[in-house]
């Protein structure tokens, strides 16, 4: 069985590359010129890597009538929401025309594959106390350009199942984390100042931004195998979400990590982290994706900290 990854050198994708390895799948990546190959430089021997651009239909259509893949698991994405704020249009425009040229090539080559696009809880955004735990009926009330650009992603999925049959299976995950989780995200920006901290590369400060947030944290390892489980056992054209049930603060979290630590550290808040409007709360239903895959989370939220904060400690 052959599985086609974008966004294979990023920190899902990597993760994704070792799980599908271990089920003796074999794995393609797409590639550009300035991918950083650091997350899976210990895989190069047992992957295929092809340069493409997933913004050029052209590049996109090539591969895919030249891989035929069985399996396409579209991690690839802009998906920092602060990044979003910032220049809208490339978050956008990037997150929507990769997705479209995917499943343009896949339906003008007529291939036969089952794809697993990976949207976000972002998309729920707004919420109303009654809607928590969150499940998948709940209305779509996005809260940044990151969450429209997951909005447009996830209905193109639904809108290309119901008109073209396309085997589309949506993937609502929320937080997830774990070692290689990209350093401006919360939980790895937190454990990579505490390890700097207690190599005494950085004063005895943390940074934050909005601690009173609470999110629902999975572990990516978690998150890959159900990306697998969707594409082996869920319906086609559905979406799922991927969460742990439960909800943590930011506050929280940084409790936890600072309670990993052997030094004395303060918390300091930085306006510039705080951003124009924040999701207060995510806390996930993920009772339909157990019910359809048996799927629940497996690795406590302790454990994805205290590898993340050791994964910095051996590289600050
Ligand atoms: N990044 C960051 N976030 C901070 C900080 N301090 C507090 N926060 C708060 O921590 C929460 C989590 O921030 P991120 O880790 O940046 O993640 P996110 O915005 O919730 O989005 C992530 O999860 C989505 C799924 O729910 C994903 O779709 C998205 O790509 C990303 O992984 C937010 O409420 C943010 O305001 C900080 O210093 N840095």
């Amino acid at each position: 069985m052959k599985a086609l990854l974008t966004g294979i050198t990023g920190f899902a994708g990597s993760h994704m590359t070792e799980f599908l390895l271990a089920k003796n799948v074999e794995v393609i990546g797409t590639v550009r010129q300035r991918s950083r190959m650091d997350h899976i430089r210990h895989l190069l021997k047992d992957i295929h890597l092809y340069d493409c651009e997933l913004r050029d239909s052209f590049s996109v259509r090539t591969l895919i009538e030249r891989v035929k893949p069985d399996l396409i698991f579209h991690l690839a994405a802009q998906s920092f929401v602060p990044t979003s704020w910032n220049s809208p249009i490339d978050t956008i425009q990037n997150n929507i025309n990769c997705q479209l040229n995917i499943f343009e090539a896949v339906r003008r080559c007529g291939i036969d594959c089952k794809i697993q696009i990976a949207c976000s809880s972002e998309v729920y955004g707004r919420l109303e106390p009654h809607e928590i735990p969150i499940k998948e009926t709940n209305p779509l009330r996005p809260l940044s350009p990151y969450a429209v650009s997951k909005v447009a992603q996830d209905y193109l999925g639904y809108q290309y199942h119901q008109s073209y049959g396309l085997n589309v299976i949506r993937t609502r995950a929320f937080n997830h984390s774990g070692p290689r989780r990209g350093e401006h995200f919360v939980t790895s920006n937190f454990a990579k100042q505490i390890a700097q901290i207690e190599k005494g590369k950085q004063p005895p400060v943390v940074s934050v931004g909005n601690l009173q947030a609470q999110r629902d944290f999975t572990d990516v390892r978690d998150v890959v195998r159900a990306y697998w489980l969707v594409l082996e056992k869920g319906e086609p054209g559905e979406c799922y979400n991927i969460a742990s049930g439960t909800s943590w603060s930011i506050k929280e979290m940084l409790d936890k990590l600072l309670a990993l630590s052997t030094v004395e550290i303060e918390i300091k808040e930085d306006p510039a982290r705080l951003r124009p409007s924040d999701v207060e709360i995510w806390l996930g239903d993920y009772s339909k994706l157990h019910a359809q895959t048996g799927w629940r989370p497996e690795i406590p939220f302790d454990q994805t900290l205290s590898d993340l904060l050791n994964y910095w400690r051996e590289r600050v």
